[in-house]
């Protein structure tokens, strides 16, 4: 892998509603735990990390008794009210283990767009970051529509990293990486080590979700790639159930994709 991996200061982590959640059992603790143990060594080595969590509308179904998903968009906005209690939860109980501190941010797509709110979006997180704190967002999910319906925290993941100038922009999900078709259909399919972000070629190779709690598949994380790219964030692409992950990644090992900015 390019020695740019290495050298990031600045990541930010994405996990998606199919890792955090375990097959509709609820949050995964175990895993969380385990993403928490890493990140508390990456800030020990110089590291700053924000994590982009989804997960709220999963754990909310579970938490009303809801074993499938609501087509209403209220329904839906209400499950992630619910829900998002017991992620921040999770993530506070897990984080303090490690002794990290955490701290809750929910934005929206038109609040990055929007110059003011941008700025003190981007004041609040560079405080965060400096005082060592790890920032956990996600959609504020009450005043959206349109990132309900397609899922799109992997594009939020994308506009926090070009507010905050982020190095690198790590996307963990259920696959190993970005594949040359969807795995779960394509026995054929063979693992991309390294891309350019922004090649179009990549966004035919992507397909939709994984599982009925995700949304938005690996099309949304190459599209965030592309994003990412332009404050010149590479991207990688890797399965969140890997052993060690995050700290392998950032010693150099070439572990899922890598979607180099340039
Ligand atoms: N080309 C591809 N390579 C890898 N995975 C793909 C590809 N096309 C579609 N997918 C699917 O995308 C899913 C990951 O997206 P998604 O379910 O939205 O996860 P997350 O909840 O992590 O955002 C995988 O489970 C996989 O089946
Ligand atoms: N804000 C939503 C995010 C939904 C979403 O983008 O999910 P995913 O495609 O699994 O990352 C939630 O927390 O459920």
């Amino acid at each position: 892998m390019d020695m740019t991996v290495q050298k990031a200061k600045r990541i930010v982590v994405k996990v998606g509603s199919s890792l955090v959640t375990n097959n509709g059992e609820g949050l995964d603790h175990g895993a969380i735990a385990m993403w928490a143990e890493q990140l508390a060594a990456l800030l020990r080595s110089g590291h700053e990390v924000l994590m982009v969590s989804s997960g709220a509308i999963a754990e909310g179904m579970q938490r009303l008794g809801w074993t499938k998903r609501p087509q209403e968009i209220h329904q839906l906005q209400a499950a992630a009210a619910v829900g998002q209690m017991g992620l921040v939860q999770v993530y506070e109980s897990c984080f303090a283990q490690f002794n990290l501190r955490s701290a809750q941010v929910l934005l929206t797509n038109a609040d990055l767009a929007h110059p003011e709110r941008n700025a003190n979006a981007k004041a609040t997180l560079d405080t965060l970051l400096k005082l060592g704190v790890v920032p956990i967002i996600n959609e504020n999910d009450t005043v959206v529509t349109d990132e309900i319906k397609f899922g799109d925290n992997d594009s939020l993941a994308a506009l926090v990293s070009n507010l905050i100038h982020a190095d690198l922009l790590v996307i963990l999900t259920d696959q190993g990486g970005l594949f040359t078709a969807d795995p779960r259909y394509d026995s054929s399919a063979t693992l991309l080590s390294e891309v350019l972000a922004g090649d179009p070629a990549l966004e035919k190779m992507a397909g939709g979700a994984g599982s009925a709690l995700s949304k938005g598949g690996m099309l949304t994380k190459v599209l965030a790639a592309k994003v990412a790219a332009l404050s010149g964030t590479d991207t990688v692409i890797a399965s969140g159930r890997e052993p060690h992950v995050l700290t392998r990644l950032l010693k150099g090992e070439a572990i899922g994709t890598y979607l180099r900015s340039k």
